[in-house]
């Protein structure tokens, strides 16, 4: 096997690691004055005695009360519980413990929107001995004797990946996108990955976030196994991904409200929201810009919104993939000092970089190598000695140039995995036992509230769009203009000479081309375009179905506003029968519904097309075959009915069902058949252009049934778009 040069591998040999150093930054600008932590009356009876737990992780209590007196202990946000959590996590009202007759204690439960863990699972209602570990919030309670100890992550937290193996099936085998990662990051770092193209940076992220859990081997957080506990610890953990998490149209601050309502519990006020909005604003010096658009601002200050964003919930780990792709080296450098920042002021950050500018002002670097496998991991001012290379390029060069060579082994024999990674697998040792199922986590707020602020949000982003505004306006005039200059001789109704009209099935073809088109039009990128938000909320708890039914309520509004003005237009300048069916005086209106439906099941369709495509690009091929293929089965250009196979194949077509319902109400089966036949009253006709209500009432509901069928479909697409912890429900 071709060896790689080493250029500077004698001194190499030599070289000793420097003990790590802890990095200087520069003096914060600003620096936002920390939240008074809340000081409870019935505090302080120290020294206390240790708990268990408290070896693994949880530090010193920051509070102590005993048990003595009360046999009822209520936990909560609020001013007049018992031990009194300011956090926002937290319900006002979230949790009691009760003594039972027989001394035991017993945790419930109040409702509370984030639900209570009991080692790390969620439960409703639990006894809980002295072994066990409540956490509410970010406050975690353990029993020690008579007394309540309570243990707040504050951020400050140390952070390990084990042995993580990730693999996937590729060409009847096995393909390792992830092998044996370990490193071990201590508290208040920032980490920088690093890597070839295809090295597993991003696979790396997801299985450290829990969103594609490792095959093998364990997350540590804290000493804490994070797949085992995801339902608790997810909330610990911020997201940045590549893609943007914000809509970008509106402002900083709206779209932080909207943000916020979603993660925090459904009874937290405005003011408490705001205040907190107002807190990430200040830190992340955006205080300045809130009221301006996300659009309106610079990369970096965008990707500092993002990381706001994230912020809301005071996760104690912040991943970022990429933050600065795209940006200049100024910005660069602005936002890896932002993230040096968060670092210093509690957390532990790690961030997937192309960047090699500012590692400087990390404290760990982690280089991944072709394969998945760590090439390095220590301080990133040895690392370019540690390769024996003067710069990134040449190493990038030397992976692509001898991708067989060992590249993990070689760390592995260092003295840097020595330093900085053998303590790895000794930390393995003190994760608590994870026997218990991985289990949903809770919703933050209600399924009605979700929709709710969805359905607001997705108003806000509509309102602050104007192009899509006029354009959702012009679709339908034009579409509905083009029907009408269709020239006929008796509108749509039969001509006195013989009973016939042969324009007005084309007619309707047209009308229903029309409705398809706008209809499929609105929703078609509307999935694809939000995937990264929607891939996120959903890790913060964000119920599926009410954002699918946001997008329905709110596309369906349009596509019936749209579907309402074509037939206003195409049926406007038409003589009509005298007679509706069921309307008996508004055959224009019994018409519209059918186009109205038409148009609300291609919505569906569009939005069916938008979940499963991998890429925006791919949605216009994909409309502009759906439109002509509705035409074509619309039943007005051949014979649809008694073609055994081709008539059932038309049943699925939304614009066969949509002619159909307009054309009841003309009697479209004989005035105007796709079959000519002499003498006209032997037929055949097709019959679900027949001249009856009844059958009217049938292609009406299988248009609704195709919508509702659509509904559960995108359902099922949209679940493989979702962090897989969450593909459960
Ligand atoms: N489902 C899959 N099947 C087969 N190969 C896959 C699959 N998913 C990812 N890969 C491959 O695994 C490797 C690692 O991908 P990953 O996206 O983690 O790399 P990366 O370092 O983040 O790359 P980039 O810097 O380009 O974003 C790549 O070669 C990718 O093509």
């Amino acid at each position: 096997m071709p060896q790689p040069p080493f250029p500077h591998a004698a001194e190499q040999q030599q070289f000793q690691p420097q003990p790590p150093q802890a990095f200087q930054p520069p003096a914060q600008q600003q620096s936002f004055p920390p939240p008074q932590a809340f000081q409870p009356q019935q505090q302080a009876q120290p020294p206390a005695p240790q708990h268990p737990a408290a070896a693994g992780g949880l530090g010193n209590p920051t509070m102590v009360r005993s048990l003595s007196g009360g046999r009822t202990i209520r936990i909560g946000r609020a001013l007049d519980n018992d031990i009194v959590v300011s956090d926002l996590q937290v319900s006002r009202h979230h949790a009691e413990l009760r003594q039972l007759p027989d001394g035991r204690w017993e945790i419930v439960d109040l409702g509370s929107h984030n639900g209570i863990f009991l080692n790390g699972q969620p439960t409703r209602r639990q006894l809980m001995g002295p072994q066990d570990r409540l956490t509410v919030g970010h406050s975690s309670f353990v029993l020690v004797g008579d007394q309540l100890q309570e243990f707040v992550d504050n951020g400050a937290v140390t952070f390990s990946a084990h042995h993580l193996t990730v693999e996937v099936d590729f060409k009847g085998g096995k393909k390792t996108l992830l092998g044996d990662v370990s490193f071990s990051v201590p508290e208040k770092s920032l980490v920088a990955v690093i890597g070839p193209s295809g090295s597993g940076k991003s696979t790396l992220l997801r299985a450290l976030t829990g969103y594609r859990p490792a095959d093998r081997g364990d997350v540590l957080y804290d000493g804490r196994n994070l797949y085992r506990q995801f339902a608790e610890l997810r909330s610990r953990i911020g997201l940045v991904p590549q893609s943007e998490i914000l809509h970008k149209e509106l402002t900083v601050r709206t779209a932080l409200k909207y943000a916020a309502r979603l993660r925090f519990p459904g009874d937290t006020e405005a003011a408490e929201r705001d205040r907190r909005i107002d807190e990430v604003l200040y830190e992340l010096r955006l205080d300045k810009r809130a009221d301006n658009r996300i659009t309106a601002l610079s990369g970096g200050q965008q990707k500092r919104v993002s990381v706001a964003l994230e912020l809301l919930t005071k996760p104690s780990l912040i991943f970022l993939d990429e933050p600065t792709s795209g940006l200049d080296p100024g910005m660069d450098r602005e936002v890896m000092q932002t993230l040096r920042g968060l670092a210093d002021d509690g957390r532990t950050v790690l961030v997937v970089t192309h960047s090699v500018a500012e590692l400087a002002l990390c404290d760990r670097l982690l280089v991944m190598a072709p394969g998945g496998s760590v090439a390095y991991f220590g301080p990133p001012a040895e690392a370019l000695h540690f390769f024996g290379y003067e710069t990134w390029a040449d190493v990038f060069q030397a992976f692509e140039n001898y991708p067989d060579h060992d590249w993990a082994g070689r760390y592995r024999n260092s003295v840097h995995h020595q330093q900085y990674s053998a303590n790895v697998d000794a930390a393995v040792t003190q994760a608590q036992p994870n026997a218990l199922n991985q289990l949903r986590p809770p919703k933050p707020q209600s399924w009605g509230s979700q929709l709710w602020t969805l359905i607001r949000r997705y108003l806000a982003v509509i309102a602050s769009d104007k192009g899509f505004i006029a354009l959702s306006l012009l679709l339908p005039l034009v579409l509905g203009a083009v029907s009408a200059v269709i020239p006929d001789k008796c509108g749509l109704a039969p001509c006195a000479s013989n009973g016939r009209n042969d324009v007005a099935r084309l007619i309707l073809m047209v009308v229903a081309f029309s409705a398809c088109l706008s209809g499929s039009a609105n929703s078609v990128r509307e999935l694809i375009k939000e995937r990264a938000i929607y891939e996120r909320e959903r890790a913060t708890g964000l119920s599926r179905s009410a954002y699918l039914m946001s997008k329905i309520i709110v596309l369906g509004a349009i596509s019936f506003l749209q579907g309402g003005i074509i037939s206003a237009i195409a049926f406007k300048v038409r003589t009509l029968p005298a007679e509706g069916l069921l309307l008996k005086h508004l055959p224009a209106a019994e018409m519209a519904i059918g186009v109205i439906l038409l148009s609300f099941t291609s919505m569906m369709v569009g939005l069916a097309i938008s979940s499963l495509v991998k890429t925006a690009e791919k949605t216009m091929p994909l409309l502009v075959m759906f439109a002509i293929v509705q035409m074509v089965f619309t039943g007005a250009i051949f014979q649809l009915f008694d073609k055994p196979g081709l008539e059932q194949f038309a049943w699925l077509m939304p614009a066969r069902w949509g002619v159909s319902a307009s054309g009841n109400t003309l009697d479209l089966a004989h005035i105007s058949p796709v079959v000519i036949v002499k003498p006209p009253e032997t037929g055949p006709y097709d019959t679900l252009w027949n001249h009856s209500v009844g059958i009217m009432f049938l292609n009406w509901f299988m248009m609704i049934a195709i919508s509702v069928g659509l509904a559960f479909a995108i359902q099922r697409f949209q679940k493989r778009h979702e962090p897989e912890v969450m593909q459960k429900g």
